[in-house]
């Protein structure tokens, strides 16, 4: 599943990676987070899977028939995509390239595979791992939210085990109790990321040197 042939890059703008076992409150965390980040922008990804609830074929996701994503992953259309809980999901190239190298910053909401496979690649992006407060709680959201089958929430939950032993790999570990508390932690990250950029890129440009700062 890794994007074979693909050479690391370094783009002006920032890429941050989010990460969570299903339920766990990734993507109301990134939709909080783009409200307040006119910056930010998601990239929307292609997925075999249904549409559930109130999602839209390109908001949420592009919903395509698994032929139309083999073609994509035959054509290199991908940079990164995986199989999750029986489904296959990829970011597009289209979906994200162009972006980053006008110096816009994206997010992607992907599962851990994809993380790994995205951080060999952009050695800069930054790798954020969601983790609920417990087992019992990401339980009960999954069942709160109410638009999955329970053979597919069981499901979920047991690759749920699977998924939080990754959350080492990640640069970032946020805890979602408190939702308030999870977005200003996430927002933090993003903030701090910007700040070591500009100040890497001054470096880089020799502006500290030149009023004889460091
Ligand atoms: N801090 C929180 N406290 C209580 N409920 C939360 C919190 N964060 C998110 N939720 C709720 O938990 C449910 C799951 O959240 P969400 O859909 O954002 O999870 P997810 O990690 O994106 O899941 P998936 O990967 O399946 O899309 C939603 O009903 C959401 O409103
Ligand atoms: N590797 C990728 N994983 C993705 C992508 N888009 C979403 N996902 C992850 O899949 C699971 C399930 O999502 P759901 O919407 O069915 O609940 C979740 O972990 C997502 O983050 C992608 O493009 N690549």
């Amino acid at each position: 599943m890794k994007n074979e042939g693909t050479q690391p890059m370094e783009t002006p703008g920032n890429l941050f990676v989010v990460a969570a076992p299903s339920g766990a409150g990734k993507s109301s965390l990134v939709k909080a987070l783009l409200e307040l980040d006119s910056h930010l922008q998601v990239s929307v990804s292609h997925t075999t899977r249904a549409p559930r609830g109130q999602e839209q074929n390109g908001r949420e996701y592009w919903f395509i028939r698994p032929d139309e994503f083999q073609s994509m992953i035959d054509r290199g259309d991908f940079f990164e995509w995986a199989e999750v809980h029986g489904n296959r999901y990829g970011t597009s190239r289209e979906g994200i390239e162009a972006r980053l190298m006008a110096g816009e910053d994206v997010v992607l909401e992907i599962d851990y595979q994809g993380a790994l496979q995205i951080k060999q690649m952009f050695v800069h992006a930054v790798l954020i791992f969601i983790l609920p407060p417990s087992w019992a709680e990401l339980e009960q959201r999954l069942r709160r939210r109410g638009e999955d089958h329970p053979d597919v929430i069981a499901q979920r939950l047991v690759n749920a085990r699977v998924e939080v032993a990754q959350a080492q790999h990640f640069d970032y570990v946020i805890i979602n109790g408190l939702f308030e508390t999870a977005l200003f932690d996430l927002k933090t990250v993003v903030h701090s990321q910007r700040l070591k950029y500009v100040a890497q890129r001054r470096v880089k440009s020799g502006v500290f040197a030149a009023l004889d700062l460091l």
